[in-house]
C-alpha cells in the first residue's frame, strides 16, 4: 500500500499510486468501528486479529470506491474541457476559412484590416477555379490594411501544393486514403510524400527576418533587401529594429516597410508571400512564433552555428531566391503544437490564457526548484504515466533533433506526423521515450500534492510557472510551418543529421584482419 500523509484538516491523503491522486477522508471511520465492535474481553487472540483484518479490508474497499468516484469525476471534467478544446479548434479552422466572422484579438485584427475577399465576380471565379475540390492553394484577394490607401487592392500571391511520388507530381492532394473494397484494406496515398509548391501568381512581398547583434547578418540583410528591390521589384518588410538599422546606414532604405505594434504584426500573413530568415535555427523558431495562424513559406539562410533547419547558403542567395521566386519548390510542412495553460484557479472559465504555438517543443521542468518534478500525464482520457524527474518534453518531429534528442528521444523525419513524449532525467530505470500519433490531446498536470511548482517553456522561451493543480493541454496545431528545401525533405534531413550532428560517424573498419572463410 502507498504511504499516507495527514493534512491539517485531519484528512488522510494517499500518495499517488501510478500517478492518480486519491484523496480520502476518514469521516466514516466511526461507522466502521460500530460495525466492528471490539471483541468481548476474554475472547481469544485470533478473534482480535480477525477483527483488525476486517477493519483493514473495509477501509481499503471504502478508499477504492472513493478513489474511483474521484477519478471518474476528474475524468469527466477533463473530457468536458477536451470537447471544448476540440470544438474551439474546429471553430477556429472554420473561421480561418470564412474570415468575415472572426472575433478575438487576432481575428479582430485580421478581420478589420485585411483578409476580406473582394466581392468581384472575377475574383470569385478565379477563387472557385483554383480552389476546387482537390489541391490546396492560397488564393486570397485582399484589401490593403494601410490607413493611407483607401481600399487599395493587394493581391497576395497564390500557389498550389502537389504531392510528388517517385519524382512524379500529382495534382491531387492526397492524404492517407484507405480503401477496403472486397474486404482488402489498401492505403492509396500518404500525406508524408514530398510536397511541391508552385506559384500561380508572382510573389510580390517578402519579409526578411534577421538574428540580432550580428554584423555579418546586418551586412547581408542590407545587400539582400537592395537586390530584392532593385532586381526583383518586390515590396520588403522587416522588423522595426531592422528598419531603424537600415535607415542609419542610408536613407535609400526608406521604401522598406515595417509594423507598429503586435496587432499590425498579426496581419503579416495576409500581406507577405515569402519569408527569408538570416540566422540559425533560433531565427526560424522566431519567424514561426510571429505567425499565430497561417505561415507563409519560409526560406531559411544559414548564418548560425548548427543550422539544422537552415539549408540555404548565403553565398548563393541570389540564385536561391531566384529559383524560389520562380518555383516550383520542394517544401517541408513542419507541424506545430498548440499549447494551453489551464490554471486551477480559473478552471471554470475555460481558456484564460492565449494558446501558444511551438515549432520545436514545449518543456515542463523543475526550473530552479531542487525537488523532483511530479507531473501527471494523460493522453485523451487515458492516464499515461507520472513523470518523476527533471521534467518532460512534448516535441514535434521537427523538434526531435533539438532538446528532445539531448534527453534521449528518437530523431524523427520532420514530415512524420506525431508528438514525441520525452522525459528529462526520469528517476526510473524503465522510462523510455514515446512517440504518439498526431491526433491526440495531451494533458500534463501538476498534482495538488506536488512539493514544488513546475515551469513550462515554449521553444526555449516564455517561461510560465505552473502551480499545483495547473495543467498544460497540448495538441497538434492546424497551421504548419512550410520551409523551403534545398533538395527535398528527406535529403535535407539526412544532410542535417550527418553534417550538423555527425550522426553515426565512425572510422571504417580496415579490410585486413579475420573474416568468414
Ligand atoms: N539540452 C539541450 O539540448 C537544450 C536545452 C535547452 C534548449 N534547447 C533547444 O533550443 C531551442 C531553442 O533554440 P534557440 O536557437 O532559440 O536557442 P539557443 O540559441 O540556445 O540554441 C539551441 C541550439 O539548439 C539548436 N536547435 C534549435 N532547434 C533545433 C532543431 N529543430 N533541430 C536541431 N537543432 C536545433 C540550435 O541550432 C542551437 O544550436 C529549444 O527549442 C530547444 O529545443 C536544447
Ligand atoms: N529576429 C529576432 N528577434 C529577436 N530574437 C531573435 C531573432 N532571431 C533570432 N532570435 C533569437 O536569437 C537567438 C540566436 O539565434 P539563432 O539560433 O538564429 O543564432 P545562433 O545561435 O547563432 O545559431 P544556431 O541556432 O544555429 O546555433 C535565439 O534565441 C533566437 O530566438
Amino acid at each position: 500500500m502507498s504511504p499516507s500523509k495527514f493534512t491539517s484538516t485531519g484528512e488522510e491523503t494517499l500518495q499517488p499510486e501510478n500517478g492518480i491522486i486519491n484523496s480520502f477522508s476518514l469521516f466514516s471511520e466511526k461507522a466502521v468501528d460500530e460495525i466492528l465492535q471490539p471483541p468481548v474481553q476474554g475472547t481469544d487472540d485470533h478473534l482480535i486479529e480477525f477483527s483488525e483484518a476486517m477493519r483493514t479490508v473495509a477501509k481499503t474497499l471504502r478508499r477504492a470506491a472513493e478513489g474511483k468516484a474521484a477519478a471518474q469525476a476528474e475524468a469527466a471534467e477533463w473530457k468536458r474541457r477536451y470537447d471544448l478544446e476540440k470544438a474551439r479548434n474546429l471553430q477556429l479552422e472554420r473561421k480561418e476559412q470564412s474570415p468575415g466572422e472572426q472575433d478575438g484579438d487576432y481575428y479582430e485584427a485580421v478581420g478589420n484590416f485585411a483578409n476580406r475577399p473582394v466581392s468581384s465576380n472575377v475574383a470569385n471565379k478565379q477563387f472557385e477555379k483554383c480552389c476546387g475540390e482537390n489541391g490546396i492553394c492560397s488564393h486570397e484577394v485582399l484589401r490593403d490594411g494601410e490607413s493611407d490607401s483607401v481600399s487599395k487592392m493587394v493581391r497576395k500571391a497564390s500557389f498550389r501544393l502537389s504531392w510528388c511520388c517517385k519524382g512524379e507530381q500529382s495534382d491531387q492532394h492526397k492524404h492517407d486514403i484507405v480503401s477496403f473494397e472486397r474486404g482488402n484494406i489498401t492505403t492509396a496515398g500518404r500525406s508524408s510524400r514530398q510536397i511541391s509548391l508552385r506559384w500561380e501568381s508572382d510573389p510580390r512581398t517578402v519579409l526578411v527576418l534577421t538574428k540580432p547583434n550580428s554584423i555579418s547578418v546586418r551586412i547581408l540583410c542590407a545587400e539582400m533587401v537592395r537586390w530584392l528591390r532593385e532586381q526583383k521589384k518586390l515590396d520588403i518588410y522587416v522588423e522595426p529594429r531592422v528598419r531603424a538599422e537600415l535607415l542609419t546606414e542610408s536613407s535609400y532604405f526608406n521604401f522598406v516597410q515595417t509594423w507598429k505594434d503586435d496587432k499590425e504584426m498579426l496581419l503579416l500573413h495576409t500581406k507577405v508571400d515569402l519569408v527569408a530568415t538570416l540566422g540559425g535555427d533560433g531565427t526560424v523558431l522566431w519567424a514561426a512564433s510571429m505567425f499565430k495562424g497561417p505561415v507563409p513559406p519560409i526560406v531559411p539562410f544559414s548564418l548560425g552555428s548548427l543550422g539544422f533547419m537552415t539549408p540555404f547558403h548565403t553565398e548563393h542567395y541570389r540564385e536561391c531566391l531566384d529559383s524560389v521566386l520562380k518555383g516550383p519548390i520542394s517544401i517541408t510542412l513542419r507541424h506545430r503544437l498548440q499549447c494551453h495553460v489551464i490554471r486551477d484557479a480559473a478552471k471554470h472559465e475555460y481558456e484564460t490564457e492565449e494558446p501558444i504555438l511551438v515549432l520545436n517543443e514545449v518543456t515542463i521542468d523543475r526550473g530552479i526548484s531542487s525537488y523532483l518534478t511530479n507531473l501527471e500525464c494523460y493522453c485523451d482520457n487515458s492516464f499515461v504515466t507520472c513523470v518523476q524527474g527533471d521534467g518532460l518534453i512534448l516535441s514535434t518531429t521537427s523538434g526531435s533533433t533539438a532538446y528532445s534528442l539531448a534527453a534521449g528521444g528518437s530523431m524523427v523525419h520532420p514530415q512524420v506526423p506525431g508528438i514525441l513524449f520525452t522525459p528529462i532525467c526520469p528517476h526510473s530505470l524503465s522510462f523510455r521515450p514515446l512517440i504518439l500519433p498526431e491526433h491526440v490531446t495531451l494533458r500534463v498536470q501538476v498534482p495538488f500534492n506536488s512539493r514544488s511548482h513546475a515551469w513550462a517553456s515554449f521553444d526555449g522561451k516564455d517561461r510560465k510557472q505552473l502551480a499545483a493543480g495547473d495543467a498544460l493541454v497540448c495538441s497538434m496545431a492546424p497551421w504548419p510551418v512550410p520551409t523551403a528545401c534545398q533538395v527535398d525533405s528527406t535529403s535535407d534531413f539526412l544532410r542535417s543529421i550527418h553534417e550538423g550532428l555527425h550522426w553515426n560517424l565512425r572510422k571504417t573498419q580496415s579490410f585486413d584482419g579475420p573474416r568468414d572463410s
